[in-house]
């Protein structure tokens, strides 16, 4: 059956008594790329972390590739996010947490250009210090060169562009928009409309995901 990648109908989130989220409608079909953009504190990460199955919702219903989110094996082989901030393994190196990335998705390093990774991603010089020790932007690069390391057919990124550098920014639009042009699906939020339309990604206002109008 046919479906698309992400479902979304009547999403309702309030924290304590405040709602930020009031029957939002989302849809993103397969092959397809979405920014959804929108003021600070808007709930951007909040509809994020809930198709990403890492918050439940007061109301409403979503579907990742006709699925509820996040309750099967094959949920989390084909869905990256990076909502959460990254946990790292205590005492492994850049390189072993990568190493670890492709052996648990059945890949040898090798096979799945590690090197040339880390290399692109302005990383390999820093791939044997551990990634606390790294700078913020580089903690950003070493996240998105692990996502993007595995097999996966959606991301599901919030701000990927923060704390990159102009040149970081560019090269991974450049890779976003290699993702959707290999099939994969997008969704992410941003603050950077530039890179967004460098990504391929189609602009989506939160305020309009609202079926009637902000809470
Ligand atoms: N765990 C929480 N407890 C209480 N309030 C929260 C919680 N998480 C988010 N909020 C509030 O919900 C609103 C939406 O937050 P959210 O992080 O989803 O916004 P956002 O659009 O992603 O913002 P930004 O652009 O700053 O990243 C904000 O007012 C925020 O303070």
């Amino acid at each position: 059956m046919d479906h698309s990648a992400i479902e979304v109908r009547d999403l309702s989130v309030s924290y304590g008594s405040t709602p930020v989220l009031v029957d939002v409608q989302l849809t993103v079909p397969v092959g397809a790329g979405v920014c959804v953009t929108g003021e600070n504190g808007i709930g951007k990460s909040t509809l994020l972390r809930c198709i990403s199955s890492l918050q439940k919702a007061d109301a409403g219903e979503i579907e990742v590739f006709g699925g509820p989110p996040g309750s099967t094996p094959e949920f989390w082989r084909a869905v990256v996010t990076t909502v959460e901030p990254p946990t790292w393994y205590p005492g492994l190196t850049a390189r072993e947490h990568a190493e670890l990335v492709c052996r648990a998705h059945g890949l040898s390093p090798e096979d799945a250009g590690l090197d040339e990774s880390l290399e692109r991603f302005g990383i390999a010089s820093h791939a044997d210090a551990i990634p606390p020790s790294l700078s913020s932007g580089q903690k950003q690069r070493l996240t998105l060169a692990l996502a993007l390391l595995r097999p996966s057919k959606l991301l599901i990124l919030d701000e990927p562009e923060q704390r990159l550098d102009p040149d970081g920014r560019a090269m991974v639009a450049g890779l976003l928009s290699d993702y959707l042009a290999g099939g994969g699906t997008v969704l992410m939020a941003s603050h950077d409309d530039t890179f967004a339309a460098a990504a391929g990604t189609g602009l989506v206002s939160m305020a309009d995901l609202h079926a009637a109008g902000l809470p």
